[in-house]
């Protein structure tokens, strides 16, 4: 079930230091939107704080609201933990549990949130979350087999296949495919097109040619400089980002002239 996220006047802090403010934004269900901008301006830091991962790095706080379908995700009585179910989260590097099988790894997950499970019920999942990732066919043969004996690109799908395992509404990428090579790289993107008809997708991504490539919505997020908060400057859709944005900030990024 894919839902939609509501952010309204969100700032970021790292003890006192204000890492990211203001940012209003609506990220539709069903679609993938883009974050870009320079390095430094809060991509990783803003992204974190849709599902609660940034609370993981002691001293951090925001101020503001974010909302999924409705449902205030910093609400008193909401668990963090329940929200990163909702909305999982994929790294920059493959991070598979690497001695432990394909199939464990994708129902790390779900053995977390201890749901027990009859086998003949989590091979189903294992199969679903595979073909969801496009990695079934690679896998299939090898279930057993440790995590770290695939390739990264199939490390990074093996990692997608484990945060579906969990059906979560939405799903974050944070620089998913830097680690990876050109081919693996089209692999993750092709995926990408096929998971935003069940899913709400966010991914950053330092690689213009590949927001233009995947996402319909890009957000582009900018700093004045060091020691500044980073700001969302703009968002739109991603053909109206490339061609015509609104800013000439954006503009000056997505044409290279600096960033
Ligand atoms: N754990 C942390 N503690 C303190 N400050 C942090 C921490 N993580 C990030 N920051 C600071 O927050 C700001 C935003 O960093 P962030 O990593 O979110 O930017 P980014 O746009 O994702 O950068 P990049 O494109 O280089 O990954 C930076 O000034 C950074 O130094």
């Amino acid at each position: 079930m894919s839902k939609r996220i509501d952010v309204s006047d969100l700032n970021v802090y790292y003890g006192d230091f204000l890492a990211v403010e203001g940012v209003t934004m609506a990220v539709e269900a069903r679609s993938v939107t883009a974050f870009i901008g320079p390095s430094g301006c809060g991509k990783s830091t803003f992204i974190r704080t849709l599902n609660r991962l940034h609370e993981v790095v002691p001293g951090t706080r925001v101020e503001g609201k974010v909302l999924l379908d409705g449902q205030d995700l910093y609400g008193p009585a909401v668990d963090p933990v329940v929200v990163r179910r909702q909305i999982g989260m994929v790294f920059q590097r493959p991070n598979p549990f690497p001695t432990m099988s394909l199939r464990d790894n994708v129902l790390a997950g779900i053995k977390l949130n201890n749901s027990r499970m009859r086998k003949s019920e989590a091979d189903d999942v294992v199969e679903r979350s595979l073909r969801g990732a496009n990695l079934w066919n690679e896998a299939k043969d090898r279930l057993d087999t440790p995590g770290s004996g695939l390739s990264g690109g199939q490390q990074q799908r093996l990692c997608i296949a484990r945060a579906i395992a969990v059906e979560p509404d939405v799903l974050l990428m944070d620089e998913p495919c830097s680690a990876l090579d050109p081919i693996s790289t089209l692999a993750i993107e092709d995926l990408i097109a096929e998971l935003k008809e069940n899913y709400t997708i966010v991914i950053v991504t330092h690689n213009m040619q590949q927001a233009a490539r995947v996402s319909d919505r890009t957000a582009f997020f900018n700093i004045a400089g060091t020691g500044q908060p980073g700001k969302l400057i703009e968002m739109d859709d991603t053909t109206k980002i490339f061609t015509n944005p609104g800013e000439k900030a954006t503009e000056d990024y997505v044409s290279g002239r600096f960033g």
